[in-house]
């Protein structure tokens, strides 16, 4: 039997848009009692706080300034992952196509990046320090944010799959209609992301895991067998090798 798990942990998840990130990092964080943080909530919430506030998109240093002060409260429980601005739940108004289509364009101003990124250590911190610890998911997790994190997983899908799993959700069939709709807001979206984080391929010590041909609870299986087998830092080799 592997070693458990040794609290407090961070579990890192990055992987491109309809992996499946988001739905199995909750689940995982359910099964093993940790908070869940997602990170892609916060770059759509500053998204539409500039749009809410008429801050011109292209405006790098307004929205990197809007980035300091707005008024994010990002909640962490998995069963409840609620997204706040200025008090006013924004869960759904951040996952509109209106969103999701100029996202990537906060999400790659680098000076944005740097203050999220402050913010989103600050919320690891509390986790680990207040609790077991964290399930955390977006495209810089394992290499960027927490790349000391005693799990980190890269979950891929094929395109196909990916595109197919956003048009289900989102119009409730996969026909050439629906993925042709859905292309701008996976392809395109991953190609802008993918200027400013590398989140194709796993980088060193970073389990990847193909789910094109799992299930949804094989994918959460998949994940909690490399959080399980994840033996504690100080028994693990110089080079992260048993990993
Ligand atoms: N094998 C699978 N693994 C993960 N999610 C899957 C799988 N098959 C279908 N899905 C579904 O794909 C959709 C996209 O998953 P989501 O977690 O939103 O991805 P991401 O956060 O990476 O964009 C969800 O509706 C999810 O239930
Ligand atoms: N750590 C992160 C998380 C998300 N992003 C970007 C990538 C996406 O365009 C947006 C929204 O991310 P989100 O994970 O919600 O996207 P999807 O679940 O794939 O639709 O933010 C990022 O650049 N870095």
């Amino acid at each position: 039997m592997s070693q458990p798990l040794e609290p407090p942990v961070t579990i890192a998840i990055d992987g491109p848009s309809g992996s499946g990130k988001s739905s199995v990092s909750k689940a995982v964080a359910r099964e093993l009692g940790l908070t869940y943080l997602d990170t892609g909530a916060m770059f759509r919430a500053l998204a539409l706080w500039c749009v809410r506030e008429g801050i011109d998109l292209a405006d790098q240093d307004a929205v990197e300034q809007a980035s300091r002060t707005f008024p994010l409260e990002m909640g962490t429980d998995p069963a409840a992952p609620a997204v706040h601005l200025a008090g006013a739940d924004v869960g759904p108004d951040i996952r509109t196509q209106e969103v999701s289509a100029v996202v990537s364009r906060v999400a790659t101003n680098l000076g944005v990046r740097a203050v999220l990124r402050e913010l989103q250590r600050d919320l690891i911190r509390q986790a680990r320090e207040t609790g077991p610890g964290i399930v955390v998911e977006g495209r810089d997790i394992t290499t960027v944010i927490a790349p000391d994190a005693e799990v980190r997983v890269l979950l891929t899908a094929s395109e196909e799959a990916r595109l197919a799993r956003r048009a289900k959700e989102l119009y409730d069939t996969a026909d050439a209609q629906a993925l042709a709709a859905t292309h701008d807001l996976v392809v395109r979206r991953d190609q802008d992301d993918a200027t400013v984080s590398a989140f194709f391929e796993p980088a060193d010590g970073v389990v990847g895991i193909d789910t094109s041909s799992l299930t949804f609870a094989q994918s959460v299986a998949a994940v909690l067998d490399v959080a399980r087998s994840a033996a504690p830092q100080d028994q693990q080799t110089p080079d992260g090798g048993d990993r």
